[in-house]
Protein backbone atom coordinates (compact mmCIF):
# COMPACT_ATOMS: atom_id res chain seq x y z
CA UNK A 1 0.00 0.00 0.00
CA UNK A 2 0.94 3.83 -0.71
CA UNK A 3 0.81 5.46 1.93
CA UNK A 4 0.90 9.58 2.99
CA UNK A 5 1.05 10.68 6.34
CA UNK A 6 0.40 13.82 7.62
CA UNK A 7 2.52 14.60 10.50
CA UNK A 8 2.70 16.45 13.79
CA UNK A 9 -0.36 18.79 13.12
CA UNK A 10 -3.86 19.71 15.20
CA UNK A 11 -6.57 17.98 13.45
CA UNK A 12 -10.44 19.26 12.99
CA UNK A 13 -12.80 16.49 13.10
CA UNK A 14 -16.14 16.81 12.54
CA UNK A 15 -17.65 17.71 15.74
CA UNK A 16 -15.81 21.20 15.55
CA UNK A 17 -13.06 19.76 18.31
CA UNK A 18 -9.37 20.03 17.40
CA UNK A 19 -7.08 17.34 18.25
CA UNK A 20 -3.19 16.82 18.35
CA UNK A 21 -2.75 13.84 15.67
CA UNK A 22 -1.14 12.76 12.47
CA UNK A 23 -3.52 11.33 9.28
CA UNK A 24 -2.47 8.50 7.89
CA UNK A 25 -3.52 8.16 4.34
CA UNK A 26 -4.37 5.31 1.74
CA UNK A 27 -2.86 7.23 -1.52
CA UNK A 28 -3.83 3.92 -3.67
CA UNK A 29 -7.17 4.19 -2.33
CA UNK A 30 -7.32 8.45 -2.09
CA UNK A 31 -9.37 7.50 1.66
CA UNK A 32 -8.29 8.08 5.16
CA UNK A 33 -6.59 5.40 7.22
CA UNK A 34 -5.95 6.25 10.60
CA UNK A 35 -6.22 10.02 12.46
CA UNK A 36 -4.48 8.99 15.53
CA UNK A 37 -1.26 10.13 17.50
CA UNK A 38 2.46 8.83 16.13
CA UNK A 39 1.19 7.27 13.08
CA UNK A 40 3.54 4.92 10.69
CA UNK A 41 6.94 6.77 10.53
CA UNK A 42 7.95 5.02 7.72
CA UNK A 43 4.65 6.04 4.89
CA UNK A 44 5.82 6.36 1.62
CA UNK A 45 5.43 10.29 2.05
CA UNK A 46 5.06 12.63 4.76
CA UNK A 47 4.05 16.53 4.99
CA UNK A 48 5.05 18.70 8.22
CA UNK A 49 2.15 19.99 9.69
CA UNK A 50 3.61 20.85 13.22
CA UNK A 51 2.07 24.54 14.01
CA UNK A 52 -0.71 23.67 11.72
CA UNK A 53 -4.34 23.15 11.80
CA UNK A 54 -5.30 19.75 9.04
CA UNK A 55 -8.36 20.81 8.30
CA UNK A 56 -11.09 19.33 5.26
CA UNK A 57 -10.36 20.33 1.93
CA UNK A 58 -12.47 23.46 1.86
CA UNK A 59 -15.60 22.75 -1.09
CA UNK A 60 -16.30 25.72 -3.43
CA UNK A 61 -20.46 25.17 -3.86
CA UNK A 62 -21.16 27.03 -6.57
CA UNK A 63 -18.17 29.10 -8.82
CA UNK A 64 -17.66 29.66 -12.50
CA UNK A 65 -13.75 28.71 -12.58
CA UNK A 66 -12.65 29.94 -16.16
CA UNK A 67 -14.24 33.77 -14.90
CA UNK A 68 -10.75 34.34 -13.39
CA UNK A 69 -10.31 35.90 -16.98
CA UNK A 70 -12.87 38.76 -16.27
CA UNK A 71 -11.72 39.36 -12.77
CA UNK A 72 -11.86 43.72 -12.49
CA UNK A 73 -13.29 43.62 -16.14
CA UNK A 74 -16.89 45.08 -14.85
CA UNK A 75 -17.20 46.20 -11.24
CA UNK A 76 -19.77 48.21 -9.62
CA UNK A 77 -22.85 47.56 -11.37
CA UNK A 78 -25.85 45.16 -10.24
CA UNK A 79 -26.34 42.09 -11.78
CA UNK A 80 -28.50 42.68 -14.75
CA UNK A 81 -26.42 45.51 -15.84
CA UNK A 82 -23.28 43.60 -15.51
CA UNK A 83 -24.43 40.61 -17.52
CA UNK A 84 -25.77 42.63 -20.19
CA UNK A 85 -23.69 45.53 -20.57
CA UNK A 86 -20.39 43.55 -19.69
CA UNK A 87 -20.50 40.29 -19.29
CA UNK A 88 -22.09 38.13 -21.48
CA UNK A 89 -20.68 40.37 -24.69
CA UNK A 90 -17.47 39.42 -23.43
CA UNK A 91 -18.03 35.76 -22.67
CA UNK A 92 -19.87 35.42 -26.40
CA UNK A 93 -16.57 35.88 -27.43
CA UNK A 94 -14.37 33.60 -25.18
CA UNK A 95 -12.72 30.77 -27.36
CA UNK A 96 -12.38 27.13 -25.92
CA UNK A 97 -8.60 27.94 -25.28
CA UNK A 98 -9.67 30.78 -23.55
CA UNK A 99 -11.77 28.79 -20.91
CA UNK A 100 -9.10 26.41 -20.69
CA UNK A 101 -6.93 29.32 -19.54
CA UNK A 102 -8.95 31.28 -17.43
CA UNK A 103 -10.35 27.26 -15.20
CA UNK A 104 -6.33 26.61 -15.14
CA UNK A 105 -5.71 30.02 -13.35
CA UNK A 106 -8.79 28.99 -11.12
CA UNK A 107 -8.02 25.86 -10.41
CA UNK A 108 -4.15 27.33 -8.97
CA UNK A 109 -5.97 29.69 -6.86
CA UNK A 110 -8.09 27.22 -5.30
CA UNK A 111 -5.64 24.96 -4.72
CA UNK A 112 -3.21 27.19 -3.54
CA UNK A 113 -6.40 28.72 -0.53
CA UNK A 114 -6.91 24.96 0.06
CA UNK A 115 -10.47 24.01 -2.13
CA UNK A 116 -9.95 20.85 -2.95
CA UNK A 117 -13.72 19.98 -4.82
CA UNK A 118 -16.00 23.05 -6.48
CA UNK A 119 -18.92 22.87 -8.55
CA UNK A 120 -19.44 25.21 -11.82
CA UNK A 121 -21.44 26.11 -14.47
CA UNK A 122 -20.08 27.50 -17.62
CA UNK A 123 -19.53 26.71 -21.39
CA UNK A 124 -16.66 24.91 -22.84
CA UNK A 125 -17.28 22.42 -20.33
CA UNK A 126 -14.99 19.92 -21.85
CA UNK A 127 -12.06 22.60 -21.56
CA UNK A 128 -12.28 22.81 -17.92
CA UNK A 129 -12.59 19.09 -17.46
CA UNK A 130 -9.19 18.42 -19.01
CA UNK A 131 -7.82 21.27 -16.61
CA UNK A 132 -9.77 19.78 -13.15
CA UNK A 133 -8.04 16.15 -14.70
CA UNK A 134 -4.85 17.83 -14.44
CA UNK A 135 -4.74 20.01 -11.24
CA UNK A 136 -6.09 16.83 -9.06
CA UNK A 137 -9.22 18.25 -7.96
CA UNK A 138 -13.02 17.32 -7.57
CA UNK A 139 -15.25 18.84 -9.53
CA UNK A 140 -19.48 18.88 -10.38
CA UNK A 141 -19.31 20.41 -13.82
CA UNK A 142 -21.83 21.60 -16.05
CA UNK A 143 -22.71 23.58 -19.22
CA UNK A 144 -25.25 26.14 -18.31
CA UNK A 145 -28.05 26.86 -20.44
CA UNK A 146 -29.49 30.39 -21.36
CA UNK A 147 -32.75 29.86 -23.80
CA UNK A 148 -33.62 33.77 -23.31
CA UNK A 149 -32.83 35.57 -26.92
CA UNK A 150 -32.76 32.13 -28.84
CA UNK A 151 -34.39 30.95 -31.33
CA UNK A 152 -35.93 27.02 -30.76
CA UNK A 153 -32.95 25.30 -32.68
CA UNK A 154 -30.72 27.00 -30.88
CA UNK A 155 -32.53 26.70 -27.21
CA UNK A 156 -32.39 23.16 -27.81
CA UNK A 157 -29.06 22.69 -28.87
CA UNK A 158 -27.38 24.58 -25.75
CA UNK A 159 -30.37 21.84 -23.78
CA UNK A 160 -28.73 19.01 -25.98
CA UNK A 161 -24.89 19.83 -24.75
CA UNK A 162 -26.09 20.37 -21.33
CA UNK A 163 -27.47 16.82 -21.69
CA UNK A 164 -24.50 15.48 -23.40
CA UNK A 165 -22.01 17.03 -21.13
CA UNK A 166 -23.63 15.92 -17.98
CA UNK A 167 -23.17 12.21 -19.38
CA UNK A 168 -20.04 12.44 -21.13
CA UNK A 169 -17.99 13.54 -18.50
CA UNK A 170 -19.71 11.85 -15.07
CA UNK A 171 -17.15 10.02 -13.89
CA UNK A 172 -14.28 11.35 -15.53
CA UNK A 173 -10.58 12.12 -14.04
CA UNK A 174 -10.71 8.56 -12.55
CA UNK A 175 -14.19 9.04 -10.79
CA UNK A 176 -13.26 12.74 -9.50
CA UNK A 177 -15.51 14.51 -12.05
CA UNK A 178 -19.22 14.21 -11.31
CA UNK A 179 -21.90 16.04 -13.92
CA UNK A 180 -25.15 18.16 -13.38
CA UNK A 181 -27.65 19.36 -15.94
CA UNK A 182 -27.15 23.25 -15.45
CA UNK A 183 -30.34 25.70 -16.65
CA UNK A 184 -28.83 29.02 -15.54
CA UNK A 185 -32.09 30.27 -13.94
CA UNK A 186 -35.87 30.28 -13.67
CA UNK A 187 -35.92 33.71 -15.48
CA UNK A 188 -33.12 33.06 -18.19
CA UNK A 189 -34.45 29.33 -19.46
CA UNK A 190 -38.37 29.63 -21.07
CA UNK A 191 -40.63 27.35 -18.86
CA UNK A 192 -41.62 25.26 -21.92
CA UNK A 193 -37.64 24.48 -21.89
CA UNK A 194 -37.07 23.98 -18.22
CA UNK A 195 -40.03 21.39 -17.75
CA UNK A 196 -38.55 19.26 -20.60
CA UNK A 197 -34.86 19.97 -19.69
CA UNK A 198 -35.53 18.93 -16.03
CA UNK A 199 -37.52 16.02 -16.46
CA UNK A 200 -34.49 14.40 -18.71
CA UNK A 201 -31.65 14.79 -16.95
CA UNK A 202 -33.84 13.38 -13.78
CA UNK A 203 -34.77 10.44 -15.72
CA UNK A 204 -31.52 10.04 -15.96
CA UNK A 205 -30.26 10.57 -12.51
CA UNK A 206 -28.62 13.71 -13.33
CA UNK A 207 -28.79 16.10 -10.66
CA UNK A 208 -29.92 19.81 -11.68
CA UNK A 209 -28.22 22.82 -10.68
CA UNK A 210 -29.24 26.84 -11.00
CA UNK A 211 -29.09 30.35 -9.65
CA UNK A 212 -32.87 31.14 -7.96
CA UNK A 213 -33.79 34.32 -5.70
CA UNK A 214 -30.89 35.84 -6.48
CA UNK A 215 -32.51 39.49 -6.55
CA UNK A 216 -35.41 41.20 -6.60
CA UNK A 217 -35.53 42.27 -10.40
CA UNK A 218 -35.68 38.60 -10.60
CA UNK A 219 -38.25 37.26 -8.34
CA UNK A 220 -40.69 40.26 -8.89
CA UNK A 221 -41.59 39.55 -12.65
CA UNK A 222 -42.06 35.82 -11.71
CA UNK A 223 -44.41 36.45 -9.01
CA UNK A 224 -46.19 39.46 -10.73
CA UNK A 225 -46.28 36.76 -14.34
CA UNK A 226 -47.34 33.82 -12.34
CA UNK A 227 -49.00 34.42 -8.90
CA UNK A 228 -46.27 32.56 -7.42
CA UNK A 229 -43.18 32.15 -5.87
CA UNK A 230 -40.12 31.20 -7.79
CA UNK A 231 -39.44 27.93 -5.66
CA UNK A 232 -42.79 27.16 -5.57
CA UNK A 233 -42.47 27.45 -9.21
CA UNK A 234 -39.06 25.42 -9.63
CA UNK A 235 -41.32 22.69 -7.12
CA UNK A 236 -43.96 22.81 -10.38
CA UNK A 237 -41.16 22.35 -12.56
CA UNK A 238 -39.94 19.56 -10.46
CA UNK A 239 -36.34 21.17 -10.02
CA UNK A 240 -36.63 20.76 -5.88
CA UNK A 241 -35.69 17.69 -5.23
CA UNK A 242 -32.84 16.43 -2.64
CA UNK A 243 -30.24 16.14 -5.42
CA UNK A 244 -30.58 19.29 -6.93
CA UNK A 245 -28.77 22.30 -5.52
CA UNK A 246 -29.77 26.05 -6.31
CA UNK A 247 -26.85 29.04 -5.63
CA UNK A 248 -28.00 32.64 -3.67
CA UNK A 249 -31.26 31.99 -2.36
CA UNK A 250 -30.80 35.55 -1.38
CA UNK A 251 -35.14 36.54 -1.26
CA UNK A 252 -36.64 33.51 -0.23
CA UNK A 253 -39.34 34.07 2.08
CA UNK A 254 -40.33 31.77 4.96
CA UNK A 255 -42.66 29.40 2.67
CA UNK A 256 -39.95 28.74 0.21
CA UNK A 257 -37.41 27.60 3.27
CA UNK A 258 -39.94 25.16 3.97
CA UNK A 259 -39.98 23.99 0.63
CA UNK A 260 -36.45 23.73 0.49
CA UNK A 261 -36.05 21.77 3.73
CA UNK A 262 -38.87 19.16 2.89
CA UNK A 263 -37.14 18.90 -0.73
CA UNK A 264 -33.84 18.59 0.81
CA UNK A 265 -32.31 20.61 -2.44
CA UNK A 266 -29.45 22.30 -1.05
CA UNK A 267 -28.72 26.08 -1.39
CA UNK A 268 -25.47 27.70 -2.46
CA UNK A 269 -24.55 30.79 -0.19
CA UNK A 270 -22.73 33.16 -2.27
CA UNK A 271 -21.98 36.15 0.41
CA UNK A 272 -18.92 37.94 -1.47
CA UNK A 273 -21.08 37.91 -4.67
CA UNK A 274 -24.31 39.30 -3.13
CA UNK A 275 -22.65 42.09 -1.80
CA UNK A 276 -20.71 43.36 -4.52
CA UNK A 277 -23.71 43.35 -6.90
CA UNK A 278 -25.67 44.61 -4.36
CA UNK A 279 -28.34 41.06 -4.76
CA UNK A 280 -29.33 41.45 -0.66
CA UNK A 281 -28.85 39.20 2.41
CA UNK A 282 -29.44 35.60 2.30
CA UNK A 283 -31.42 34.84 5.27
CA UNK A 284 -28.78 32.32 6.34
CA UNK A 285 -29.52 31.70 9.83
CA UNK A 286 -32.98 30.92 9.22
CA UNK A 287 -32.25 28.33 6.38
CA UNK A 288 -30.09 26.74 9.18
CA UNK A 289 -32.52 26.58 11.36
CA UNK A 290 -34.96 25.09 9.11
CA UNK A 291 -32.55 22.21 8.37
CA UNK A 292 -31.56 23.17 4.52
CA UNK A 293 -28.32 21.97 3.45
CA UNK A 294 -26.60 25.04 3.40
CA UNK A 295 -23.10 25.29 1.35
CA UNK A 296 -20.92 28.10 0.43
CA UNK A 297 -19.66 29.30 -2.79
CA UNK A 298 -17.48 32.17 -4.23
CA UNK A 299 -19.37 32.34 -7.64
CA UNK A 300 -17.09 33.59 -10.37
CA UNK A 301 -13.84 35.80 -9.98
CA UNK A 302 -15.77 38.58 -11.92
CA UNK A 303 -18.40 39.24 -8.96
CA UNK A 304 -15.92 38.79 -5.99
CA UNK A 305 -13.30 39.07 -7.21
CA UNK A 306 -11.52 36.35 -6.10
CA UNK A 307 -11.77 32.40 -5.19
CA UNK A 308 -10.49 32.39 -1.54
CA UNK A 309 -12.86 29.71 0.38
CA UNK A 310 -11.60 31.84 3.78
CA UNK A 311 -13.05 34.75 2.23
CA UNK A 312 -15.96 33.24 2.20
CA UNK A 313 -16.64 31.79 5.20
CA UNK A 314 -15.63 35.21 7.21
CA UNK A 315 -18.52 36.99 4.73
CA UNK A 316 -21.03 34.64 5.54
CA UNK A 317 -20.33 35.31 8.98
CA UNK A 318 -20.33 38.76 9.21
CA UNK A 319 -23.48 39.30 6.36
CA UNK A 320 -25.33 36.36 8.20
CA UNK A 321 -25.15 38.18 11.61
CA UNK A 322 -26.26 41.63 10.14
CA UNK A 323 -29.43 39.78 8.49
CA UNK A 324 -30.37 38.43 11.28
CA UNK A 325 -29.73 41.63 13.16
CA UNK A 326 -28.00 39.16 15.68
CA UNK A 327 -24.42 38.75 16.56
CA UNK A 328 -24.80 35.22 17.82
CA UNK A 329 -26.04 34.13 14.10
CA UNK A 330 -24.24 32.14 11.75
CA UNK A 331 -21.42 31.65 14.16
CA UNK A 332 -17.99 30.10 13.30
CA UNK A 333 -19.28 26.36 13.60
CA UNK A 334 -21.55 27.51 11.17
CA UNK A 335 -19.39 28.48 8.35
CA UNK A 336 -17.08 26.29 8.95
CA UNK A 337 -19.27 23.75 8.38
CA UNK A 338 -21.11 25.43 5.49
CA UNK A 339 -17.71 25.74 3.85
CA UNK A 340 -16.66 21.99 4.31
CA UNK A 341 -19.64 19.40 4.89
CA UNK A 342 -21.86 21.70 4.08
CA UNK A 343 -20.75 22.34 0.70
CA UNK A 344 -19.78 18.35 0.24
CA UNK A 345 -23.54 17.57 1.12
CA UNK A 346 -25.10 20.23 -1.61
CA UNK A 347 -23.25 19.14 -3.96
CA UNK A 348 -22.91 15.47 -3.27
CA UNK A 349 -19.46 15.36 -3.80
CA UNK A 350 -17.20 13.13 -1.34
CA UNK A 351 -15.03 15.03 1.21
CA UNK A 352 -15.66 17.72 3.54
CA UNK A 353 -14.81 15.76 6.98
CA UNK A 354 -11.80 14.44 8.25
CA UNK A 355 -12.38 11.21 9.16
CA UNK A 356 -11.43 7.40 8.62
CA UNK A 357 -12.35 5.83 5.52
CA UNK A 358 -13.17 8.85 4.36
CA UNK A 359 -12.20 10.90 1.06
CA UNK A 360 -8.34 11.95 1.00
CA UNK A 361 -9.13 15.91 0.93
CA UNK A 362 -7.50 18.10 3.23
CA UNK A 363 -6.15 21.30 3.53
CA UNK A 364 -2.74 22.05 5.74
CA UNK A 365 -3.13 25.69 7.50
CA UNK A 366 -0.14 27.57 8.83
CA UNK A 367 -0.85 28.98 11.96
CA UNK A 368 2.59 30.98 12.26
CA UNK A 369 1.66 33.81 11.40
CA UNK A 370 0.91 37.52 13.80
CA UNK A 371 -2.88 37.20 12.29
CA UNK A 372 -3.53 34.23 13.43
CA UNK A 373 -1.73 34.39 17.02
CA UNK A 374 -2.33 33.70 19.80
CA UNK A 375 -4.45 30.15 19.02
CA UNK A 376 -6.99 31.21 21.58
CA UNK A 377 -9.71 29.30 19.47
CA UNK A 378 -8.90 27.41 15.61
CA UNK A 379 -12.44 27.20 14.69
CA UNK A 380 -12.75 31.29 15.20
CA UNK A 381 -9.40 31.82 13.06
CA UNK A 382 -10.96 29.95 10.72
CA UNK A 383 -14.06 31.14 10.03
CA UNK A 384 -12.36 35.00 10.96
CA UNK A 385 -8.73 35.87 10.58
CA UNK A 386 -7.20 32.45 8.61
CA UNK A 387 -6.26 33.78 4.73
CA UNK A 388 -6.30 31.28 1.46
CA UNK A 389 -2.70 32.62 1.53
CA UNK A 390 -1.96 30.76 5.34
CA UNK A 391 -2.71 27.35 3.55
CA UNK A 392 0.90 25.36 3.26
CA UNK A 393 -0.08 21.94 1.86
CA UNK A 394 -3.15 20.32 -0.55
CA UNK A 395 -4.13 17.50 -0.83
CA UNK A 396 -7.17 15.72 -2.77
CA UNK A 397 -7.89 12.30 -3.22
CA UNK A 398 -4.64 11.44 -1.40
CA UNK A 399 -2.52 12.64 -4.13
CA UNK A 400 -0.69 15.76 -3.00
CA UNK A 401 -1.40 18.94 -5.17
CA UNK A 402 0.73 21.27 -2.97
CA UNK A 403 3.32 20.64 -1.28
CA UNK A 404 5.39 23.85 0.94
CA UNK A 405 2.87 26.34 -0.44
CA UNK A 406 4.36 25.11 -4.24
CA UNK A 407 2.07 24.00 -6.52
CA UNK A 408 2.42 20.53 -7.76
CA UNK A 409 0.15 19.76 -10.51
CA UNK A 410 -0.16 22.71 -12.71
CA UNK A 411 2.55 25.48 -13.23
CA UNK A 412 1.38 28.94 -11.73
CA UNK A 413 3.87 30.48 -13.77
CA UNK A 414 2.32 29.18 -17.00
CA UNK A 415 -1.38 29.77 -15.94
CA UNK A 416 -0.88 33.52 -15.45
CA UNK A 417 0.97 34.41 -18.31
CA UNK A 418 -1.63 31.89 -20.35
CA UNK A 419 -4.29 34.00 -18.91
CA UNK A 420 -2.58 37.66 -19.36
CA UNK A 421 -2.47 36.79 -23.04
CA UNK A 422 -5.81 35.07 -23.04
CA UNK A 423 -7.72 38.48 -21.98
CA UNK A 424 -5.11 40.86 -24.00
CA UNK A 425 -6.57 39.14 -27.01
CA UNK A 426 -10.02 38.81 -26.06
CA UNK A 427 -9.81 42.93 -25.04
CA UNK A 428 -8.91 43.56 -28.88
CA UNK A 429 -12.13 41.41 -30.34
CA UNK A 430 -14.49 42.63 -27.79
C1 LIG B 1 -24.44 30.08 -18.97
S1 LIG B 1 -23.00 29.69 -18.08
C2 LIG B 1 -23.17 30.54 -16.53
C3 LIG B 1 -23.44 32.00 -16.67
O1 LIG B 1 -23.68 32.56 -15.40
C4 LIG B 1 -23.16 33.86 -15.39
N1 LIG B 1 -23.05 34.35 -14.02
C5 LIG B 1 -21.95 34.59 -13.31
N2 LIG B 1 -22.28 35.03 -12.08
C6 LIG B 1 -23.62 35.04 -12.04
C7 LIG B 1 -24.55 35.39 -11.05
O2 LIG B 1 -24.20 35.82 -9.85
N3 LIG B 1 -25.85 35.28 -11.34
C8 LIG B 1 -26.27 34.86 -12.54
N4 LIG B 1 -25.42 34.53 -13.53
C9 LIG B 1 -24.12 34.62 -13.27
C10 LIG B 1 -21.86 33.70 -16.12
O3 LIG B 1 -21.35 34.94 -16.50
C11 LIG B 1 -22.28 32.82 -17.27
O4 LIG B 1 -22.79 33.57 -18.31
ZN1 LIG C 1 -23.21 32.06 -10.43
Amino acid sequence: MNTLRIAGGQVLRPDATVEDADVLVDRDEGTILDIGADLDADADETLDAEGCLVTPGLVNAHCHVAMTLLRGYADDKPLDAWLREDIWPAEAALTPEDVRAGAELGLVEMIKSGTTAFADMYFHVPEIAAAVDEAGLRARLGHGVVTLGKDDADARADIDESLDVAREFDGAADGRIRTAAMPHSLTTVAEEYLREFVADAHAEGIPVHYHANETTDEVDPIVDERGERPLSYAKELGMLTGDDFLAHGVHVDDAEIDLLAEAGTGVVHCPASNMKLASGMAPVQKLLDAGVTVGLGTDGAASNNDLDMFDEMRDAAMLGKLAADDASAVAAPDVVRMATAGSAAAVDLPGGALEVGGAADLAVVDLDAPHLAPANDLVSHLAYAARGSDVRHTVCDGRVLMRDREVLTLEEDAAMARAREAIASLRERV
